[in-house]
């Protein structure tokens, strides 16, 4: 078997040799050392630095090359036929089926055009109350906890972001369904399960890892995960249409688009339109939650930046009750703290993707048609030859100046290209939102340290644990 494959990718192989990288072995690859999450992230971390900007890895016979420099992801992010993404993501059928994140070619293609108009700016200015609504019910809950010594950030954020895609993009009240804690479980325990897989070479084929408990574990999470959707569905069905008249709409949000689509005789089916909420759930939810998380803890570490997001947010929004679209928008020091945030801790580390062409590296290596790449933007954002004193945190970064300064490749957060984040729009309101009803309510005192806190490999950015952070009332 191994004889075949090597005879079937020798021209693959014969460029990928050529390429660094640690230390493999036959069949085991160089899975040797990492079989936790949190030694996989570290692991990864280090061979980045080792191997900047490129390096290749072998898990069983597959060969992993890792780019890192702005000129490579220029290479692969502007061109279409780089566009297919890697293997890997198939790991996510069964949850995610081929929606947006995970589809391609013609499929995509045809998903992205609906989808689109739903983060249209009268889409996005019309969510800014239901944020508003979400964000008091969140500093509420925080005046709650605001006694203690410190209050883990991770789990009120995760369910205000969760609330919040349900008010705005779906339309539901996901607050009111009596499965969403088993739902927030599902979505944990499916992010474990994935990391599992990945990490262990054998299971990457699906007839073995269809013989091992992991896959049944799987199924079962999978069931509970599917049975929450489909019920949000059937229950935004029933009042779909009835108190709207959706022709008279000229924009409608993501869920109610998908149903109009469907009705008119577009191609989205309840399959199609399944797992489009699946996708837009877990990526609108759980990429803000960590983004959030992390900039509360960045800013209670970094009182100067702080306390000046509080003067601007004085400065513009005064004693309304709560900000408005246009409010947000101005509030531009807050956007550059977002900037550096999502530099430090931006919420996808890692795309893959699968060559469609061959690529000559700006370090000369030439990277095969067919080569499984991985785009570590985690690594980009923190490497030393792009960012002065990488590990700073320091929004001046993100001044017109020092922008027209750096390769346009070099901060990635979302993406780019014709694959970049469909929801980067919504997802800067909901930030800014967020921060304003915070930052206007408390202080923020540094509990965690940012180079204390452990990572995790997850299909998301992760903390191996909580994110501790200190909350004075300002009244
Ligand atoms: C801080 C927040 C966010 C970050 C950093 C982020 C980042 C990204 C990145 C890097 C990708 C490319 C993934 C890849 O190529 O594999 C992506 C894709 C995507 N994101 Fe986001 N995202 C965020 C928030 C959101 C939100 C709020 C939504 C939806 C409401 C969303 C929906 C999507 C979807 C559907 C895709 C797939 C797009 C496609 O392939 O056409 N994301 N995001």
């Amino acid at each position: 078997y191994y004889k075949r494959r090597q005879k079937r990718y020798e021209e693959v192989w014969k460029h990928i040799m050529a390429i660094p990288g640690p230390k493999a072995y036959p069949v085991i690859g160089c899975s040797y050392k990492s079989f936790t999450p949190e030694s996989l992230w570290d692991e990864e971390r280090d061979r980045a630095k080792q191997f900047y900007p490129i390096y290749k890895a072998w898990t069983f016979d597959f060969a992993f090359v890792v780019i890192m420099s702005p000129e490579d992801m220029e290479s692969v992010l502007t061109n279409q036929k780089q566009n297919t993404k890697n293997f890997i993501y198939n790991f996510l059928h069964s949850w995610l089926g081929t929606g947006l994140l995970t589809s391609g070619g013609t499929k995509w293609q045809k998903r992205r055009k609906i989808l689109t108009p739903a983060f249209h700016f009268n889409i996005l200015h019309e969510f800014t109350d239901s944020l508003n609504k979400e964000v008091q019910i969140l500093v509420d809950n925080f005046k709650e906890l605001c006694h203690q010594p410190y209050v883990d950030v991770t789990k009120p954020i995760t369910e205000f972001a969760l609330y919040a895609v349900g008010e705005t993009s779906l339309g539901v009240s996901l607050r009111e369904d009596p499965n969403c804690e088993e739902y927030k479980k599902a979505v944990h325990d499916y992010a474990e399960s994935f990391i599992y897989r990945t990490s262990r070479p054998w299971l990457f084929f699906s007839f073995i890892y269809k013989l091992s408990p992991a896959y049944k574990k799987e199924m079962k999470i999978v069931e509970t995960l599917h049975n929450f959707t489909t019920n949000v569905i059937k229950e935004k069905k029933k009042v779909f249409g009835k108190d709207v008249d959706y022709d008279q709409r000229k924009k409608l949000a993501l869920l109610d688009l998908m149903l109009k689509a469907q009705q008119d005789g577009a191609a989205i089916d309840d399959e199609g339109i399944k797992e489009e909420l699946n996708t837009f759930i877990f990526e609108g939810h759980d990429t803000t939650s960590g983004s959030i998380a992390y900039t509360l803890m960045l800013l209670a570490n970094n009182k100067e930046a702080q306390e000046e997001i509080y003067r601007e947010i004085v400065s513009i929004i005064g004693s309304k009750q709560s900000p408005s679209y246009s409010d947000l928008s101005e509030l531009k020091y807050m956007e550059r703290c977002i900037k550096e945030s999502l530099r430090l801790y931006p919420s996808v580390p890692v795309i893959g993707r699968v060559t469609g062409e061959y690529i000559k590296s700006q370090s000369g290596y030439t990277i095969p048609k067919g080569c499984i790449i991985n785009l570590s933007i985690y690594d980009m954002h923190r490497n030393p030859a792009i960012w002065e004193n990488p590990e700073k945190f320091d929004p001046d970064r993100f001044l017109p100046d020092n922008i027209a300064k750096r390769h346009p490749f070099a901060y990635v957060p979302f993406s780019a290209g014709s694959r970049n984040c469909i929801g980067q729009k919504f997802a800067m309101l909901e930030l800014k939102a967020t921060l304003c009803g915070i930052l206007r309510n408390f202080r923020l005192e540094a509990y965690d340290r940012p180079e204390h806190i452990k990572h995790k490999s997850d299909i998301v950015l992760r903390p191996a644990g909580e994110i501790r952070v200190t909350f004075i009332s300002r009244t």
